[in-house]
């Protein structure tokens, strides 16, 4: 089940929860409304026969998938490449996860400039907008493996932040201006 809540300023170790004293949790809705980050639950048995994911990626033009695996000895230049996933940058297309095992962190920025962290587990289906402030980590199970989805041939680019003159993040600030 996908949860998630507002971050405390600690520097401790990125794996941990970060939760705020008392925990501060922010519902799936209001995420939505706030972030315009969507998700869907699949089930992780059926994906492949039961229809959901064809119909999301069809709905959505989804044309490209691949499986990721973030782990020490599955991905390449492993920690470079951790490092950089939690990076605060954003994209020019969106970013979609679909987790197959294990489990992690996407965090984005809310309209306040607010960390809120996303976790992320089997048959979580998360999609973050284009020009969203975000990055992610892996939790303190250090595994994760997932399938990434693309409209046409992928472009996974990272705009470290601050990157406010691209046209994918002013058009982000508009759409959340208007309300997603
Ligand atoms: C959950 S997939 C691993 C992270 C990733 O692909 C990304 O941050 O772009
Ligand atoms: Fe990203």
């Amino acid at each position: 089940m996908v949860l998630a809540w507002y971050m405390d300023d600690s520097t401790d170790d990125q794996r941990l929860k970060h939760h705020m004293t008392p925990p501060q949790y922010v519902s799936l809705a209001t995420l939505k409304e706030n972030t315009g980050v969507l998700y869907w639950k699949l089930n992780p048995e059926s994906y492949e026969t039961d229809g959901q994911l064809e119909k999301i990626k069809s709905d959505r033009g989804y044309t490209y998938t691949d499986v990721i695996q973030v782990s020490p000895d599955k991905l390449p230049n492993y920690e470079t490449t951790i490092k950089r996933f939690f990076e605060e940058h954003i994209h020019t297309d969106e970013e979609i996860r679909f987790v197959l095992e294990g489990s992690g962190y996407f965090d984005v920025r809310d309209s306040h400039d607010k960390w809120i962290r996303i976790a992320v587990d089997v048959g979580d289906l998360l999609i973050l907008p284009a020009g969203i402030y975000h990055r992610f980590t892996l939790d303190s199970k250090n595994y994760i493996k997932a399938m990434r989805l693309f409209i046409g041939e992928p472009v996974w680019t990272p705009f470290n932040r601050p990157a406010d003159d691209m046209d994918a993040r002013k058009q982000y600030i508009e759409h959340q201006k208007s309300g997603f």
